[in-house]
């Protein structure tokens, strides 16, 4: 399904999150969002699914405005946000069903097959989440998110506080769910050999607006692109180099 937002506004009291951001994620692509902090990543996906409001523009996921059929868009996209908490006392599976039951959805397996496409295995799913790591938590995460089989999946920064395996490991269920459905994917991230992986195309967020979209390859060769290139080409490279890094451990350091 593809996503389309144009000219959308946002601002929270006197501060501006989206100034005019426009945007159109084609459908079945794994689309990367990279930005600096603070440049609106987490609030366009807010309103992407529906949490959020623009206060102008349009959002459109397959055609259908986000902010007239919010049931439509719960049914068909599925949102991790960047922190998720669940309830110390249930189990995993426990935890999977709630959701489930929550959502009237069918018991048909669904719980046992999303446990296993985020590789949990069942004597995890049987722990209780208080004793979680951070890396299980995510997988946990992922699965509430997979088990309507959603047609689109938002993940905000879902790699951030993750170690090199816990990355590579969460890189391969993304991996999976891309290679064996039609879902969009779009995820954001500071860290540019995770966005080269998993993507097919990005954009760069700038102060609420999209600086450059496009092939992941063509925006990263401008970033890499040697101080003498054309002048026109300096605002994106100085966006993108802001943006990412190349390892995960310095992004918590890519912007103050
Ligand atoms: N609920 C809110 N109330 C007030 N200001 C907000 C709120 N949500 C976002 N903002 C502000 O809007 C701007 C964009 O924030 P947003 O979280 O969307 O950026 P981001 O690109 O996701 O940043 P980060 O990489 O740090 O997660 C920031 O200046 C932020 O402080």
């Amino acid at each position: 399904m593809r996503i389309d937002a144009t000219d959308v506004h946002k601002a929270y009291g006197d501060v501006t999150a989206l100034d005019g951001l426009s945007l159109s994620v084609p459908s079945g692509s794994t689309f990367g969002v990279v930005g600096t902090n603070g440049a609106g990543k987490s609030t366009l996906f807010r309103i992407l699914v529906g949490h959020d409001r623009p206060d102008a523009g349009t959002v459109a996921v397959g055609g259908t405005d986000v902010t007239t059929d919010g049931r439509w868009i719960r049914e068909r996209v599925g949102y991790l946000p960047e922190h998720v908490g669940f309830p110390d006392g249930l189990t995993g599976r426990e935890v999977l069903g709630f959701h489930s039951r929550m959502r009237g959805l069918p018991s048909d397996g669904r719980v046992s097959r999303a446990i296993d496409r985020v590789g949990l295995t069942p004597a995890e799913a049987d722990r209780r989440v208080s004793g979680y790591s951070n890396g299980m938590c995510r997988r946990l995460g992922l699965a509430t998110v997979l088990l309507p089989d959603p047609d689109v999946l938002i993940l905000d920064e879902p790699t951030a506080g993750l170690d090199p395996r816990g990355v590579d490991e969460f890189h391969a269920i993304v991996e999976e769910i891309t290679a064996t459905t039609d879902a969009t994917v779009v995820f954001c991230s500071h860290v540019l050999p995770e966005v080269d992986r998993l993507c097919d195309r990005a954009a760069v967020l700038h102060e609420g607006r999209v600086r450059a979209a496009g092939p992941v390859e063509e925006l990263a060769a401008v970033a890499a692109a040697d101080p003498d290139a054309p002048a026109s080409e300096d605002g994106l490279r100085a966006a993108f180099r802001e943006a990412v890094t190349d390892a995960p451990d310095e992004a918590s350091e890519v912007a103050p």
